[in-house]
């Protein structure tokens, strides 16, 4: 797990081996810890260089062993001998060094790094603190406020900005363990006092309590009940005002207060759920590791609203040339230069230079007969997506695939009007989709294993986040919300407020709340679905009375919202009041207090007080009960995709895991519990009768999330 080799007669080279990234797990520390010793015993080595195999230095303490108690050797007492020791360590900093490999970097005496290389301490990402000694030794290297914004947000940093800020010595573009051999011979010469970063005096600005106290806050702000940043602040203020080993001590607290707390556990699943996600299976047996993608290198993208253009934008930045096309001159226009502006400032933010030469803007449908690929983003019509595919079957040459943005409707219907079914597939953006890393892939029964593989791959190109899902209405993300926001609405029927529903998501974690969330978006996106599935509109049936809707209970107050053109921020009002249109601070409404309250009447509806607890209870438990049908159905084929779907597509705080593993959290039973008290007390909402899944769980004794695979492996596969 760690090699040792003395090259140039007195230098000791010490390579991490552990691939992928050379994580510090038990057997690398102990595999370090001896060559150290050895080394610094040795009277014929004079230096040391530490490296790591694969041009990586190291990703970090092994995150898997933090399932269970640390065991083992302790990077705190091999960092302090490394650094103690009376020959200079180098550091050579290839790929990357995060986390503990940083930490391990920090303990050495100097530190080389390739000019691609990548630094920082992202443990607060994974619910904890540098706990070995990088809350300590970072602010004495760099300063109090710099390492207090790279330890707060785990945020990477480039080997030049590494440079800049001090954090390593020197960079090359050569092999920096080749640089780091010649650097150590020099070095050998040199005393090691100044080079021992622990002794260093801290550089403490003035207004310490100052900057403490506007980071708090700060921190408060973006990660509401979030724990580690608050911790890695305390630990950074340690490091100012108390002794180097005082801080330590300090540092190993908070880490424990830290390491097993659910936060930790959920951060650390979103982690590893984020990796499973990317490794599709389909029934047939292909698979992300045996099906090869297509390369694509010229794409079309048919419609330019928010979506297309988001996804031109999306496509160009990677290289791929774009053939945007539209119906009219006017929205063709429109179109090209929103495109332009989007790839120029976001090129302007990169530092690179806009590839605006791989874009070709036309009204002409004929133009995209040599693409690789057609990504249709028209407007969520049935009929109009169908006639668009009939025509893309007979323009586009018999290589070229074909799929459909769509957010919810059935992809294998529009597959059915081609010439090339198994060549069609789903790829849903989220808007905007040049910003948000969601890419839900939908599997038509008849698409090809390399139909998937291709959009898999191109949105990973894209630098999407790709979860391969199946096909039914509303695939996963859209199929569960609705559940959700249908609870809400049934919620401000029963008494609540919408900023007493908002109020509780977001204490529970949510940038916004449903209502929030909702008038961020447009009222009017959900109407027009509503009205397309027969829900509201001229085609409800007659003789189903307002408050309900094939058979189950339906809440007509959002419709009632659209009837009064009240859309949302757009229109300046929507389920809360804003300064003007477009405005963002959104107020509560006495319109709207007053429209719950006429409602009520109307329905004989007695309000009553609605606690915290029952409104996370019944938007989440309903969400995640949801989340077990799609599994049951074989939409989803585990439960990290549906958790990724909803971290990285619908805001779930990261913290609490996503629906799925909140509610493993909360454990299986109690939720089955107060499912079926909901359901008893509300049986005309489906959505609140515990799923087969669920109970079948429970009845298995409720095992860990990373168990229920094998208990979903008997059902049916969409995909
Ligand atoms: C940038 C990356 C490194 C690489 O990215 P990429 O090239 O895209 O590759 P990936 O797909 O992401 O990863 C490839 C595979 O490698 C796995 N992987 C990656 N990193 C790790 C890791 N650190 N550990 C384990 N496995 C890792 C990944 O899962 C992939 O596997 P697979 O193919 O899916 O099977 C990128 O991977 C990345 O960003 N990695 C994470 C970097 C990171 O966050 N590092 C920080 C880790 S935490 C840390 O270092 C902490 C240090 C302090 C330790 C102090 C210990 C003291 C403990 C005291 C405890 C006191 C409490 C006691 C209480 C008690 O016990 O009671």
């Amino acid at each position: 797990m760690a090699r040792y080799e003395l090259v140039k007669g007195s230098l000791a080279l010490i390579t991490l081996t552990n691939p992928p990234v050379n994580a510090l797990s038990s057997a690398v520390r102990y595999g370090i810890t001896e060559k150290i010793k050895r080394a610094l015993g040795d009277p014929k080595v004079k230096a040391v260089v530490i490296c790591g195999e694969n041009e990586r230095f190291c990703g970090g303490a092994d995150i898997r062993e933090f399932a269970a108690p640390m065991r083992g050797h302790s990077l705190v007492m091999l960092f302090d001998d490394i650094e103690a020791g009376e020959k200079p360590v180098i550091a050579a900093i290839e790929g990357v060094a995060l986390g503990g490999g940083f930490e391990l970097a920090l303990a050495c005496h100097y530190r080389i790094a390739h000019s691609k290389a990548r630094l920082g301490l992202p443990e607060v990402t994974l619910g904890l603190l540098p706990a070995a000694g990088g809350t300590q030794r970072l602010p004495r290297l760099i300063g109090i406020p710099a390492a207090l914004e790279l330890i707060t947000t785990g945020h990477h940093v480039s080997a030049q900005e590494a440079l800049k800020l001090g954090m390593v010595d020197q960079i090359t573009d050569e092999n920096a363990c080749k640089m780091a051999v010649e650097f150590a011979l020099r070095a050998v010469a040199k005393p090691l006092s100044s080079r021992r970063i622990s002794t260093l005096t801290m550089p403490c600005p003035p207004n310490l309590d100052a900057l403490f106290e506007a980071v708090t806050m700060q921190v408060q702000k973006k990660a509401r009940g979030v724990m580690a940043p608050l911790a890695c602040i305390q630990a950074v203020r340690a490091a100012a005002t108390l002794p180097y080993s005082k801080g330590m001590k300090r540092e190993s607290e908070l880490m424990a207060s830290l390491f097993s707390s659910s936060q930790a556990r959920a951060l650390q699943y979103c982690f590893f759920a984020q990796r499973t996600a990317g490794k599709w299976t389909l029934p047939s047996g292909a698979q992300w590791s045996n099906i090869k993608p297509r390369d694509i290198r010229r794409a079309a993208v048919i419609g330019l609203g928010t979506m297309g253009r988001g996804i031109a934008v999306s496509l160009a930045r990677v290289g791929i040339s774009v053939i945007a096309v539209e119906t009219e001159k006017k929205l063709l226009e429109t179109g090209r230069q929103m495109v332009i502006g989007m790839l120029e400032r976001d090129a302007k933010r990169r530092g690179v230079t806009a590839s605006l030469y791989l874009l070709q803007f036309t009204l002409s449908l004929q133009d995209v007969k040599d693409v690789d690929i057609v990504i249709e983003a028209v407007f969520e019509d049935m009929s109009l997506k169908k006639r668009l595919f009939r025509d893309l079957s007979k323009v586009c040459r018999p290589s070229t695939l074909l799929y459909t943005n769509t957010s919810g409707l059935d992809v294998d219907a529009l597959a059915g009007v081609t010439d090339r079914p198994h060549m069609v597939a789903g790829m849903h953006f989220f808007s905007p989709a040049h910003v948000m890393k969601l890419l839900e892939v939908i599997c038509g029964p008849r698409s090809s294993s390399e139909t998937i593989a291709t959009a898999m791959s191109l949105g990973k190109r894209m630098g999407k986040v790709c979860v391969a899902v199946g096909n039914c209405p509303g695939f996963v993300g859209n199929r569960m919300v609705k559940t959700y926001t249908d609870q809400a609405n049934f919620l401000l029927e029963e008494g609540a407020t919408p900023e007493q529903v908002d109020g509780a998501l977001e204490e529970f974690g949510f940038a916004m709340g449903v209502f929030r969330m909702s008038d961020l978006a447009g009222l009017d996106v959900g109407w027009r679905i509503r009205k397309e599935s027969g829900l509201t509109g001229p085609d409800v049936d007659p003789k189903d009375p307002p408050h309900r809707r094939q058979g189950h209970r339906y809440s007509p107050i959002p419709d009632m919202l659209c009837e009064q053109g009240r859309m949302g921020q757009k229109t300046g009002c929507g389920w809360y009041v804003y300064e003007k249109p477009g405005g963002t601070e959104a107020k509560p409404d006495p319109l709207i207090q007053k429209l719950l309250e006429g409602y009520r009447v109307r329905y004989s509806i007695q309000p009553r007080k609605i606690s915290s607890q029952e409104l996370i209870e019944r938007c989440l438990y309903v969400l995640a009960n949801e989340g077990f049908r799609v599994l049951e159905d074989g939409i989803a084929v585990q439960p990290e995709d549906i958790d990724v779907i909803y971290l990285f597509g619908y805001g779930f705080p990261r913290h609490r895991g996503g629906p799925m593993f909140y509610a493993n959290m909360v454990g299986l039973g109690r939720v089955l519990d107060r499912l079926e008290h909901y359901h008893h007390a509300h049986p005309d909402v489906p959505h609140l009768k515990p799923s087969q899944l669920l109970k079948k769980l429970v009845a298995c004794g409720s095992p860990p999330i990373q168990k229920w695979k094998e208990h979903i492996k008997t059902m049916h596969s969409h995909l």
